[in-house]
């Protein structure tokens, strides 16, 4: 006989290597409560805290609040309530899962665990709604049983248990809960699926929920073969700068390479839908000598020499005086890395950083003379637009080396030893993208 409280364990116990603690996100609403009574019943409260999250929607959050709070207490729970500010433009549903998230995100530490209480028949209505709205494989591969969020991760142990389950626990367990109002509004594209549609369905088609259930597994499945393939393509086409050659991209069958795409672009949080893939396959069969560009959200995808890049419109880096620590600088705008290895810098002692100025030149290692470094980013192939921000390393007036490009005459470590090697990687491209994540 199904036991849901062995099933939970279970399913914890799938994911549980490393986890410090478990965080119980408490809606209040029946399901949650459910989860926190399972929890409760097999993790000690020790390792565990509840966290509440008030969007300030509704009159009553407040005492949503207290109420998530006293059940906390009951089960000597540590708690935390995050109030959060919903920005209710067109979709208050949206906007509100957004701002949670984020709230979630900013509260878990590494070591955190943090369980959510959807199931079986969440799962089906996020695939039916995926499918309405167009989505791709991503989206039908609907809600993931597990995975990264900020430092921490997060589980969903109840995805294949139903919400006929999870009302019979509570129910025996005596449990309370909050109703939500807003949950029986049908002007909710969620809830009108289902209050409306799930019930037809099930009806006609009993036990739909699990197939379908497994149908979102069975694409996650695909989705990821997918994405492995593309990093796999990605290895063979991208550079340590993050910009992909034509010529390797033109390799790949059409429908392989809009794959690497895809994947590249949602690495920066950009979507790509078949227009823009279509678009991008102009840029990449365009002739050689040619700069297309293409806007893509707030960012620009460019082609130079032969390669892609996506690019943010920079107004160049104030390097002015930044010292050059070991570890090296992650800055919005890049990563300055540094590497021990044979060659290299001798020492970092004192070596500051500054823009790059017109007219500046340098004597590169085994160059025999000085050079400009108009030259060097020329014969760098170092897109135009990423000059300006390039950082130069000084000690004095002079300059020393060029992260990713040269060290300069006087400078260099002695033969076999090792000394600092500098690379500079162009800002890998962020941009705040809603992509409906759960
Ligand atoms: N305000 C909130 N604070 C903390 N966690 C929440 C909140 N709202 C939702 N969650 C978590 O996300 C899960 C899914 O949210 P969803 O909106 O589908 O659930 P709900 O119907 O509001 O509540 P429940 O699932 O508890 O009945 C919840 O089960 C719960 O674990």
């Amino acid at each position: 006989m199904f036991s849901l409280q062995h099933h939970f364990e279970q399913q914890l116990n799938r994911h549980s290597h490393g986890v410090k603690r478990w965080v119980i996100a408490l809606s209040g609403g029946l399901d949650s409560v459910v989860l926190l009574d399972l929890a409760a019943r097999i993790i000690p409260a020790k390792h565990l805290s509840v966290i509440h999250v008030n969007h300030q929607l509704q009159s009553q959050a407040g005492g949503w609040s207290s109420f998530c709070q006293q059940l906390a207490d009951q089960y000597q729970i540590e708690f935390k309530s995050i109030r959060v500010t919903v920005d209710a433009g067109a979709s208050v549903e949206r906007a509100a899962r957004n701002a949670r998230y984020q709230a979630f995100e900013q509260y878990l530490q590494s070591g955190d665990c943090l369980l959510l209480a959807q199931h079986r028949n969440d799962q089906a209505e996020t695939l039916l709604y995926r499918l309405l709205r167009g989505a791709g494989l991503k989206g039908l591969a609907a809600m993931p049983r597990t995975r990264e969020i900020g430092m921490a991760f997060l589980q969903r142990p109840l995805l294949s248990v139903s919400r006929d389950q999870l009302q019979s626990w509570a129910e025996k367990a005596q449990l309370n809960w909050i109703e939500d109002p807003s949950n029986a509004d049908l002007s909710y594209d969620r809830n009108y699926l289902r209050h409306q549609v799930m019930p037809l369905l099930r009806a006609r088609w009993p036990g739909f929920e699990q197939r379908w259930s497994d149908t979102a597994d069975y694409l996650r499945d695909a989705d990821q073969l997918l994405t492995e393939l593309a990093q796999i393509d990605l290895q063979t086409v991208a550079d340590e700068r993050n910009s992909l050659s034509c010529a390797g991209l033109n390799v790949l069958s059409i429908k392989r390479r809009d794959n690497l795409l895809r994947v590249w672009l949602a690495e920066q949080g950009l979507p790509a839908g078949a227009k823009v893939l279509m678009s991008i396959g102009q840029m990449i069969e365009a002739v050689d000598d040619s700069s297309p560009e293409l806007k893509l959200s707030s960012v620009k995808l460019r082609r130079y020499r032969g390669r892609l890049y996506l690019t943010a419109e920079q107004n160049g880096i104030d390097w002015q005086g930044r010292l050059l620590p070991e570890e090296g600088l992650h800055l919005p705008q890049g990563s300055l890395l540094v590497v021990k290895k044979l060659n290299g810098l001798r020492s970092l002692a004192g070596v500051t950083l500054r823009n790059r100025c017109d007219g500046d030149r340098c004597t590169p290692v085994g160059r025999g003379g000085s050079t400009s470094l108009k030259k060097l980013f020329q014969e760098n192939a170092v897109p135009p637009w990423q000059r300006k921000s390039w950082p130069v390393c000084i000690l004095g007036d002079e300059i020393v080396a060029v992260p990713g490009i040269c060290v300069c005459e006087g400078w260099q470590v002695e033969k076999d030893v090792a000394g600092f090697h500098l690379k500079w990687v162009p800002a890998a491209l962020s941009v705040g993208s809603d992509s409906g994540t759960l």
